[in-house]
């Protein structure tokens, strides 16, 4: 081949694991590399687009795509193809690409594009990196299939055990607040659900060393370029706080990074095409109250089958934009006063068969605006 394929890093990880949050800090610490970044959301309207801007607004050499009109790499999407092939086309200004998909999706879909006629050519899988809500994960929140009585329960648990077993490298999130012996747990769970996973890496506030992540080469032929690593606490430039005892976690030491082939599943379709899977937006003209805002969506979030609450608001007090992030009964909103205004409040709702109806009622009810 006459000229170098473009490296392809794809993130998946189930809703609100802190995908878009690992990118935007890839964004800020990878400041040598030009990267192109394609976001696939489930629904129509891309929040994690406008994050990610918000952090690489001033860097021209990277660049956003929303994919948000389809399912990113499924059969029916016409955006990923031409948007990749327009990426190879400016190939000289783009180092890496990077494609985090819907937290409803399997990165086999996407995988396996890369691998087809009009693809492979001039693009490469680099990794495939599984991002993990550590502490959702520790208290049972990805339950076994086989346990959950719920189909919702049993729909996340499948999908969950399907995003890892798909992955290279797990990123264990989220892990500010855990102590050694939580992390052991959590690896231990992750290698019982995917025992083929080959790393596992933590990501402190969502930050990984780049060079932990991208130009990994984990798809390329044995005999290219490939690395080896020693035990985590050598691993190079790295920042991340190693566990005090290395010995009981085999699954820091990167070794043998060589060349395998994944056995890509064909399940790629269930989770998105299940139409019990909903996500909708619900707006409002009003400014809102940033404490009754929060406490209308988490008693929100307590009543409805909601897995997913993201969004902007205007403040009613200052400038800037109200930004909302709920992962299940986990609600967060801060306001960010340098931020472009929000002209208008939106919320998206992700969930599984939760009731649109009902949840403009509570919202117009609980802030005491209008809500549709
Ligand atoms: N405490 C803590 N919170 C985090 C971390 N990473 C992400 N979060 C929070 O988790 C929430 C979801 O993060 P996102 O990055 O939007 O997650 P996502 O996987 O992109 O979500 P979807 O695209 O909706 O699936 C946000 O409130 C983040 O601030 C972390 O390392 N520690």
């Amino acid at each position: 081949m006459s000229q170098a394929r473009i490296p392809v890093t794809v993130v998946t990880g189930f809703l609100g694991a802190g995908k878009t949050t690992l990118l935007s800090n890839l964004i800020r610490d990878s400041k040598q590399r030009r990267l192109a970044i394609l976001v696939n959301e489930f629904g129509e309207v891309s929040i994690d687009g406008a994050l990610l801007r918000g952090e690489g607004g001033e860097r021209s050499e990277v660049e956003i795509h929303d994919l948000s009109h389809g399912l990113v790499a499924y059969d029916d999407d016409e955006d990923f193809l031409p948007t990749m092939l327009a990426l190879w086309q400016r190939r000289s200004l783009i180092d890496h690409v990077l494609i985090e998909t819907s937290g409803l999706a399997l990165p086999s879909a996407v995988m396996e594009r890369l691998q087809s006629e009009a693809l492979a050519p001039y693009f490469v899988l680099d990794a495939t990196l599984a991002v993990v809500d550590t502490p959702l994960l520790l208290d049972g929140g990805f339950g076994q299939p086989s346990n959950t009585e719920q189909a919702v329960d049993a729909s996340v648990a499948e999908l969950f055990e399907m995003q890892l077993a798909n992955a290279d490298i797990v990123v264990l999130n989220k892990i500010d607040a855990l102590d050694d012996e939580a992390l052991l747990a959590a690896e231990t769970r992750v290698r019982a659900l995917a025992p083929s996973i080959r790393f596992i890496e933590l990501a402190y506030e969502a930050k990984l060393d780049t060079r932990l992540t991208l130009g990994l080469h984990l798809h390329e032929p044995a005999n290219t370029a490939h690395r080896h690593y020693g035990p985590v606490a050598t691993m190079p430039g790295l920042t991340m706080r190693p566990l005090a005892n290395q010995g009981l976690l085999d699954g820091h030491s990167h070794s043998g990074l060589g060349a395998h082939s994944h056995g890509l599943t064909t399940h790629k379709h269930f989770h998105e095409q299940d139409p019990g899977w909903q996500s909708f937006m619900i707006r409002s003209k009003e400014a809102q109250d940033a404490d009754t805002l929060r406490d209308a969506v988490a008693a929100i979030a307590r009543s409805e089958p909601l897995l997913r609450i993201k969004g902007f608001a205007p403040p009613r007090d200052g400038a800037g934009r109200l930004l909302i992030q709920g992962v299940r009964s986990r609600i967060e909103l801060s306001h960010e006063s340098e931020a472009a205004p929000a002209k208008q409040a939106q919320l998206v709702f992700i969930g599984y068969h939760p009731s649109r109806p009902r949840i403009v009622e509570q919202l117009c009810e609980l802030t005491g605006t209008i809500w549709r």
